[in-house]
């Protein structure tokens, strides 16, 4: 990668896990006596996801969908949205979870929405690391958020810019010189 950028600090490691406490508190209160099905979103998903379920306290199971749509060095949509892998069991009667790391236009998670509620889930909900409202172009909403950013291309703990920066264990903002 070029080096024409730098990394802001954003949210810190402890600030980070302290939110997917709070996230795993709520879901395991609201699910109570339930199972639940929670799907993560390939790839940003998926470090947020292993932290998520180790605070759920109702039984689940998981699985992962592959979708994208920022492909390139680029921090704007393609504006479509490929499925690259499908989720690997039916959801008839499942409580569903949507895990991202990110609604940004919310592009991808209109798409997946519709795509996942006709295979007639029990419940369906969203829960997403953060939420970037200033950008939206699909009428959509987690019902469960970590945090509310502004209109800024962030990475780490997860998020890419072009493939890199997903193992930083803080989120930063990217900027270019
Ligand atoms: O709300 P949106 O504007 O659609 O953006 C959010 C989506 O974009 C990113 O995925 P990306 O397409 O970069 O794939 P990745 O998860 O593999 O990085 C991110 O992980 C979300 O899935
Ligand atoms: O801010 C972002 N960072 C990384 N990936 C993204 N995909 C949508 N928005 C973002
Ligand atoms: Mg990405």
């Amino acid at each position: 990668m070029k080096e024409n950028y730098y990394l802001e600090p954003f949210i810190k490691k402890e600030d980070i896990q302290k939110k997917v406490k709070e996230l795993g508190k709520m879901i395991s209160e609201d699910y109570r006596g339930e199972e639940l099905f929670l799907v993560g979103v390939l790839k940003g998903s998926w470090i947020f996801m292993a932290d998520l379920v180790r605070e759920i306290e109702v039984p689940l199971e998981v699985s992962f969908i592959s979708v994208s749509s920022y492909v390139g060095e680029t921090t704007k949509t393609s504006g479509v949205v490929r499925l690259l892998c499908d989720i690997d069991k039916p959801l008839s009667n499942k409580n569903v979870i949507l895990v991202e790391d990110i609604v940004d236009t919310g592009l991808t998670l209109s798409y997946l929405k519709k795509l996942l509620e006709v295979r007639k889930p029990k419940s369906f909900k969203i829960c997403a690391l953060l939420d970037k409202p200033e950008r939206r172009m699909a009428d959509i909403k987690a019902e469960y958020v970590g945090f509310t950013i502004p209109d800024e291309f962030v990475v780490g703990y997860g998020l890419d810019y072009n493939g890199y920066f997903r193992n930083l264990p803080e989120i930063s903002i990217l900027r270019f010189k």
